[in-house]
């Protein structure tokens, strides 16, 4: 079952200090099933971070189609879509437990131990963001995207800047939680091996304006083990002619 249509004819900006119109994105025309994690991979200044604010709302999109699925036991909720940005973007004058409160109702918020729990940071709900490493702060922000239950979970390389370890650990718990919950992703990266490791499809962007130029499914099992994720990697390269690439090991 179909989950989003997004189907993008142009977006540009128009840039009045430079007197330009600027085309980000032509012609992206995609589906994403219920339940499937999407990697969506593509070169620094494509359009991704646009394209996920499109689909988000946060980017106004006149005339273009964007469609979610209501399906037949969740229709009589609103639509959720959570969104992982690149930075964690936490209140720094709230405590962890407050910055998760803030997109909850105040009869949901016996979820956030629960929560906290899941994503490892059980007793840490009184500490402030500058209290926190930068990996516990991404946690917060997942514990905060998955306290809405998404339909749709939303995420743009949020996993920059981390070290491996950290970063390995935090795609295992991402994995984890989208499997218990059954979300829909969309995950937004510019390294070709998380998106082999995490996606059961990869759609490959073009450089600027970015459009969908390929797309492969990941057939190998979950967990993914290093050496089927590298293999793979090596075979899409040659296929794709994917040019950027980050290596990292899965422990
Ligand atoms: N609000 C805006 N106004 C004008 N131009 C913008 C705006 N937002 C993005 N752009 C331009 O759109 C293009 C795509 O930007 P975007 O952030 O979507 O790319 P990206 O693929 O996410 O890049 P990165 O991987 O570096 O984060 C860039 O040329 C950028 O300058």
């Amino acid at each position: 079952m179909i989950e989003l249509n997004v189907a993008i004819k142009n977006k540009h900006y128009t840039n009045n200090n430079v007197n330009r119109n600027n085309t980000v994105l032509a012609q992206v025309d995609f589906s994403v099933e219920r339940g499937e994690f999407v990697a969506i991979i593509g070169p620094s200044g494509c359009g991704k971070t646009t394209l996920l604010n499109m689909i988000s709302g946060i980017e106004k999109c006149d005339g273009h189609l964007i469609t979610y699925d209501k399906n037949d036991e969740k229709k009589q909720e609103p639509y959720r879509v959570g969104y992982i940005f690149q930075q964690p973007r936490l209140m720094p004058w709230l405590t962890v437990r407050e910055n998760i409160a803030l997109v909850l109702q105040s009869n949901q918020y016996d979820q956030i131990e629960l929560l906290l729990t899941q994503v490892g940071l059980a007793g840490k709900g009184e500490y402030f963001p500058r209290q926190l490493s930068g990996g516990m702060q991404r946690r917060v922000s997942i514990a905060r995207a998955f306290a809405i239950n998404p339909h749709l979970l939303l995420l743009d390389e949020p996993f920059n800047s981390l070290d491996a370890p950290t970063a390995n650990r935090l795609r295992q718990l991402l994995i984890d939680l989208c499997k218990q919950r059954g979300t829909t992703v969309v995950f937004v990266t510019h390294d070709l091996q998380e998106a082999i490791y995490l996606a059961d499809r990869i759609l490959f962007m073009s450089d600027s304006p970015g459009s969908i130029i390929h797309q492969c499914n990941v057939d190998i099992p979950k967990p993914r083990q290093e050496s089927g994720v590298s293999e793979l990697k090596w075979q899409m390269q040659l296929m794709t002619r994917f040019p950027k690439i980050t290596l990292w090991k899965i422990d």
